[in-house]
């Protein structure tokens, strides 16, 4: 890929976020990340180019040297910042357009600093995995998001060497419920912020129906109450799920919405590979039988090692009881209180999990370490580069995250510590995990039977986690606002926290109890 001789042309509309636009090159397997700015400070913010390359090299670093040694070097990309033709930007951005949805059309792509983020495709797979002619399906969830890519379906683009598959992309958000003493609100040791905040999305507008996804079930470890998360988080995607086919986005929330996706459409997708579960595909009995085995295979990739070429590390990583369960999550309390089965240590979700609880005084502990900061820096703004309250991103950031005193003893060094935490768990609250998978071939079949004893594996899968920017040192105000008003909120809009847990039990119980089979 000659940068120097970028065209338009080679690129397409992938997917947004709310700082980020991306692109994928046609041809070759990797994606660009652009930045945007709201539209109306678009003429006054025009950054100078040495500051977004700054800002893009920031996360560069950020995920290299602090994000992939706390999650993983196997599951973090930290991709390379790169100069692109102004011309390019500007012709690229026109194109991709009207493929935006609205609702993110409130901001600018960046057509002015010629900087971008070059990434590998986290919806491909590469040909190693590949065993049939399908696409690889890939699923991203919002962790939180999480991203699974299902391989063993081959894309074969007439203009494309490149491999697809099923990509499954969801953020996961906050796993566990917050345990520090300085929570000063009883219900948010009951109910999880995820669970929260859905009352007051829907009251400002921003969805038109309640998510019966509770991130707690799928951290829990348990499958049954993971399954029971992805099936409602299949139900009402949001901004948490998103699923794509040989690179493509087949399903995700509407432009529209009011418009629920279309899970028909979806268990079409789907049938090719999993038609084996229950013959012909001809209506309600084989499309659950499609879903059933569909989120069994995510569940596995969440459970498992990261790739399907090594099982699950066995020691677990398990949370008490009361952090673990969250009282609005529509399923049954018993099947709540006996699903705690704590996570494979090498999952996933149990080293995002471990990223997260470095937040251990919750916001309400860290806004005032934060403001001793302030404080502290007014005195002496030379200090600030040493304290690295918002970077540099190198070893030390690292260090001094990982070796803050876990006593206030009333020093800056433990304030900037705690601070810097509180950061870092924050990246791994709004992170994204994707799952890409493919089905296996007859020989890697075979070769994993000789392998491993059964399970067989029927899909060979890869994970990763994907938007692990650093959060601004100055969101902490706002982060602290937003807090109080959500719990406000949803004391107001509840009539008593009590009341919540009874109304909302799940109904549909035998659905829970689903037989497993390994995948
Ligand atoms: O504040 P929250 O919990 O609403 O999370 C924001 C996300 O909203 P969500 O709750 O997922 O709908 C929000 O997602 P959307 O833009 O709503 O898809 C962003 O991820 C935002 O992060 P950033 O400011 O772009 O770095 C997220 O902000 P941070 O709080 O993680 O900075
Ligand atoms: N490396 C990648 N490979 C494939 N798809 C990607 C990759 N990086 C991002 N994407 C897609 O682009 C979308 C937007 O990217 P991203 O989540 O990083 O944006 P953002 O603006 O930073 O998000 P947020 O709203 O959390 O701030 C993702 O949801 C994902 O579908």
């Amino acid at each position: 890929m000659a940068l120097d001789k970028m065209d338009e042309n080679d690129w397409k509309y992938h997917g947004e976020g709310n700082k980020s636009l991306v692109v994928s090159h046609v041809q070759h397997s990797r994606v660009l990340r652009l930045l945007k700015y709201p539209s109306e400070d678009a003429e006054n913010t025009q950054r100078t180019t040495e500051q977004a390359f700054q800002h893009i090299l920031n996360i560069v670093e950020y995920n290299r040297n602090v994000m992939k040694p706390l999650l993983g070097e196997k599951y973090v990309h930290s991709g390379e910042v790169v100069k692109l033709p102004l011309d390019f930007v500007r012709q690229l951005s026109l194109k991709v357009q009207q493929e935006r949805p609205e609702l993110r059309c409130d901001k600018v792509m960046d057509t002015f600093s010629g900087c971008g983020l070059c990434l590998p495709n986290l919806t491909h797979l590469s040909p190693c995995h590949f065993g049939d002619h399908r696409p690889p399906l890939c699923v991203e969830i919002k962790v939180v998001t999480l991203l699974i890519l299902i391989c063993g379906i081959m894309l074969r683009n007439p203009r494309c060497n490149v491999l697809g598959g099923l990509t499954l992309l969801t953020p996961p958000k906050c796993g566990f419920l917050p345990f520090s003493r300085h929570v000063t609100k009883e219900c948010k040791r009951k109910v999880c912020r995820f669970c929260m905040h859905q009352h007051f999305k829907l009251a400002n507008g921003k969805w038109n129906r309640l998510s019966r996804y509770c991130p707690l079930d799928l951290f829990s470890g348990s499958k049954q109450r993971m399954f029971v998360a992805i099936k409602h988080l299949l139900e009402e995607p949001q901004n948490n799920l998103k699923i794509f086919k040989g690179g493509e986005l087949i399903y995700s929330c509407k432009d529209d919405a009011k418009q629920q996706p279309d899970l028909n459409e979806l268990v079409q997708h789907l049938w090719p590979y999993f038609h084996h579960s229950n013959g012909l595909y001809n209506g309600h009995q084989s499309s659950k039988a499609v879903f059933n085995e569909f989120i069994q295979v995510i569940c596995g990739a969440l459970l498992g090692s990261g790739d399907s070429s090594r099982s699950g590390e066995p020691r677990k990583v398990q949370l008490a009881e009361s952090r673990s369960v969250c009282e609005a999550s529509p399923l049954h309390r018993e099947l709540l209180r006996s699903g705690n089965h704590g996570l494979p240590k090498d999952s996933v979700l149990a080293k995002i999990l471990q990223v997260q609880m470095l937040d251990n005084l919750d916001i309400e502990g860290v806004y005032p370490l934060y403001k001793r900061v302030e404080q502290y820096l007014e005195e002496f703004p030379k200090e600030r580069n040493r304290l690295q309250v918002d970077g540099p991103y190198d070893e030390g950031f690292l260090e001094k995250v990982k070796t803050c005193p876990s006593e206030d003893d009333g020093s800056i060094e433990y304030a900037v510590g705690k601070v810097l935490q509180y950061r870092v768990a924050m990246t791994a609250k709004d992170c994204s995990i994707m799952i890409t998978f493919a089905p296996c071939g007859e020989d890697e079949k075979l070769q994993a039977n000789l392998e491993i004893q059964p399970p067989k594996p029927r899909f060979t899968y890869s994970v990763s986690i994907l938007d692990l920017d650093p959060k601004p040192y100055d969101s902490i105000p706002h982060q602290y606002k937003l807090d109080s008003k959500i719990v406000n909120y949803y004391l107001r809009s509840t009539t008593s926290a009590q009341d919540l847990p009874t109304s909302n039990h799940y109904k549909d119980r035998q659905d829970c109890t689903l037989l497993f089979h390994p995948v």
